[in-house]
This record gives C-alpha cells, structure tokens and sequence, in this order.
C-alpha cells in the first residue's frame, strides 16, 4: 500500500508552519509534509485533509428502500453500458479489418491470445477510479493509524489518503478525490462507534465492504523516557477505554486525554518533545515518528478487533455465490410491537442477524402517544441499524425488507457487501 496524498494537491512545508484549512467544502487540498523524524517516513507522514464546515446533506429524503432499488437499477444501467460499449468494441476488433480495441487504443498489430484484454467478471463491475489504475483510500488520522491499516487490507494496493476528520473523508469520495473511505464502526472491547453511525446517515455514501482488523496497542514515548516519568497519556478514545485496565496494571494511574487519533497521538508526542507524555498507538506509528516501545500489546483483551467499514459513491452489485451482509436503517412507524414485527421478517426467513443498534433520532426526538384520558405520553424515537446475513440479490431479503417497510417511516438501505471471511488470528498490528 502506498501513502500518498494526490500530486497534484501536495505542497512542502515544515510541520510546524504548515496551513492545511479549507476555504470551501468544495475546495479539498492535501498537503504533504517532509518529514522531521526521517526522509523514508516522509511519504507516511502526509497531513491529514481538511474541512471547513460539514455537509447539512438532508438524507431523510434519499431513504427508502424503493429509492435504493431504483439507485442499485441505475447504476446496472451504467454498468451495463459499459459493458455493451465493452462488447461493441470486441465487435470492431471482429470487423474485416481486423482492427483490435485494446484499453480503448485501436491497434493493427496482432495480439498474442493470452495478452488480450480478459472478459469483465461480476467482480470488475465495481466503479474504477477514472484517474489511472490506483485505488485512493481516504481514513481519518495520520499514517500509523488503524484505518491505515484496515485500507491496506481491504486494497492491498490502495493509494491510502489522510483526513483529519471523517467527515473530510467522507467529503474526499463526494468530490471525487478519494473512491472510497474506510469508517471504523465498531470494536469488540468498545462497542459501537456511534458518531459514525450519525455520519453514514447524513452522507450518500454506500457501504461496499467491511474488515475487521485485530488491534495490538503499544505504549509509545521519546527515547530514553521511562514509565515513572509519565503524568498524561493521550490517545483516541477508544485505544484509551482499550487498555484502560492495563494501564492502570502498570501503575499509570496518570491522566488520560483523547485526541483524533492513535497515531496523531504518537506525531504529537514527537513533534513535540514531549518527554511527560507516552501516547497509545501502533508498532507501526512508533517507527513513522521515533518513539520507543515501553509496553507491548497493552489491549485489556487480547482479542480485541476493530470492524471497518469501506464507503463508496455507488453500490456494489450484490452477488449469492459469496457471503454477503446487508447493512439497513430504519426509523419506526406507528403501531405497537414495531422493532419484534421487523425483526420476525428475518426470522421467519431464516436470515441471522449480526448486528442491532439504536441511536436516539435526532430529527424526531420525540414521539407523543396522545390518550384524552391520561394525557400525553411521551416516547424517544429510535433509528435502528441492523446488519443481516444475505445479499439484496437474495430474494428471501427482498421480501424481508418489503415487509420491514410496512411498519417503518424511513428505511435505507446502507449498502450490501462481502462479508471478511479472513481467518481470526490476533496480530501484531
Ligand atoms: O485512531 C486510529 O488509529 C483509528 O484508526 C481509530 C481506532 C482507534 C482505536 C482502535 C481502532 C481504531
């Protein structure tokens, strides 16, 4: 995997003079720094991308499964144009003068039969990146972070660009400067990330893939600094609810502060010179930014992992020769026993459900049950996200969800997409 920012976007700076603001949503930069630490880290260490202000996308009225379908139809259609234009170009290359279509250069020369171009499978028709061959990646942090990582994973070849917020990744796909973005969702020790749950609702983007990634944290500081020098350890929040317990284990009964992420941690730390302050972050991010180890695999459990999820401006076409998983949200409707109605129409069709969640509804906060001779009572309203285990090309889905749109106000689809059937192994990560 490499990791770097656009070219055309990179600019040199010291790190402490560097700018890297956004003047208008639509005008993303990237800046890349050279790095202080050493010349091969200087790649890695690229700044994060930037926002000014988020997106106020109103996604209420993009919902539905109907919307969706139509959406998934749409972007067959494209896909099958690009197909027939495939096809009408294999014909040209049958015509009488012989002329072969290669990669959309004619040629009259003739082509050895294993170097033609292969047919499309179901697997190419995932939307390629218009700009040369490389996937670009967008992941909130700086290099060193899991999200790093996760995008290695789900692209090994990926180009993995740091955002400083997710919101910028997620802006870096809308604009077409990233093709996809990697959104961690949930971990086994800290449960779910629920801020970016709210993200997925308020952006159009659709779920194509997941990972899960088992994480190893370390407890980075300078060289030479030792664990009784140490009054503050800073890391994401969620490595420091993470090693909560074996922290305190190791005597570090000091204060605790979250910053955006585990690795931006260890560049601060770094940058800094901060010889008080040890920072929870990777093996990797030690090496990136000159910190030592002084503990090793400091996650309370030892299988700890992280579930990413891999976004995209348009769906996957769902496929049944592989595990899928579908990813929906739903808000309810009126009528009693709502949440067990819709849970039943998986049941009944022998579809597991992996996942169910509820955040407060932020739209609708409140929902008043109006009875003349009580008075009025008044109920939180929920968004429920639920993963399931089958593809939207799986009819028994289909019917599932047509009949879970019977008792909703709003339901969306998030996206349907393979299932990481990677074997579970604790790493070094
Ligand atoms: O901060 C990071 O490195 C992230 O990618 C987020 C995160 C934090 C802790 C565990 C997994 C992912």
């Amino acid at each position: 995997m490499q990791c770097v920012a656009p070219s055309s976007s990179i600019g040199f700076k010291s790190l402490h003079t560097v700018s890297h603001r956004i003047v208008q949503p639509t005008q993303l930069t990237v800046q890349c720094v050279a790095s202080r630490y050493d010349a091969g880290a200087a790649n890695a260490t690229n700044l994060p991308l930037s926002a000014a202000a988020p997106t106020t996308t109103n996604n209420f009225a993009y919902g539905g499964v109907v919307k969706s379908r139509t959406d998934w139809q749409s972007s067959c259609a494209i896909l099958a144009s690009k197909v027939v234009s495939q096809q009408q170009n294999t014909e040209k290359s049958n015509g009488a003068d012989n002329i072969t279509v290669v990669n959309g250069h004619t040629s009259l020369d003739l082509v050895p039969i294993d170097k033609l171009p292969k047919p499309l499978t179901i697997a190419d028709l995932s939307p390629a990146p218009l700009h040369g061959s490389t996937l670009r990646v967008a992941y909130q942090g700086v290099a060193g972070a899991y999200s790093e990582a996760a995008a290695g994973k789900a692209y090994p070849n990926c180009e993995a660009i740091p955002c400083d917020q997710f919101e910028v990744a997620f802006q870096a796909v809308e604009l077409w400067i990233a093709d996809r973005a990697v959104l961690p969702v949930e971990n086994s020790l800290g449960g779910s990330i629920h801020r970016n749950y709210d993200l997925l609702l308020r952006h159009r983007l659709h779920i194509v893939g997941e990972v899960q990634l088992p994480v190893h944290h370390c407890l980075l500081a300078l060289p030479g600094v030792r664990k009784e020098y140490l009054n503050r350890v800073i890391s994401h929040p969620q490595a420091l609810s993470q090693c909560e317990l074996t922290l305190t284990k190791l005597g570090l009964t000091v204060t605790r502060e979250a910053v955006d992420d585990t690795a931006g941690a260890a560049e601060f730390v770094a940058a800094n010179n901060l010889r008080d302050t040890a920072a929870i972050a990777s093996a990797r991010a030690a090496e990136l930014y000159g910190l030592n180890i002084l503990a090793d695999g400091i996650q309370d459990d030892s299988s700890n992992v992280t579930r990413f999820v891999m976004l995209a401006r348009e769906p996957i076409i769902p496929r049944v020769d592989i595990p899928f998983k579908t990813s929906i949200v739903f808000a309810h409707d009126k009528g009693t026993s709502v949440l067990f109605k819709v849970l039943s129409a998986f049941a009944f069709r022998n579809i597991n459900l992996t996942k169910i969640e509820s955040r407060p509804h932020r739209n609708r906060p409140i929902r008043l049950v109006g009875d003349e001779n009580v008075g009025t009572a008044k109920h939180f309203e929920y968004l429920f996200y639920v993963d399931f285990e089958a593809s939207m090309a799986d009819v028994r889905a289909q019917n599932a969800l047509a009949e879970v749109q019977e008792f909703t106000s709003f339901l969306r689809v998030l996206g349907s997409y393979p299932m990481d059937m990677t074997p579970w192994s604790p790493s070094s990560q």
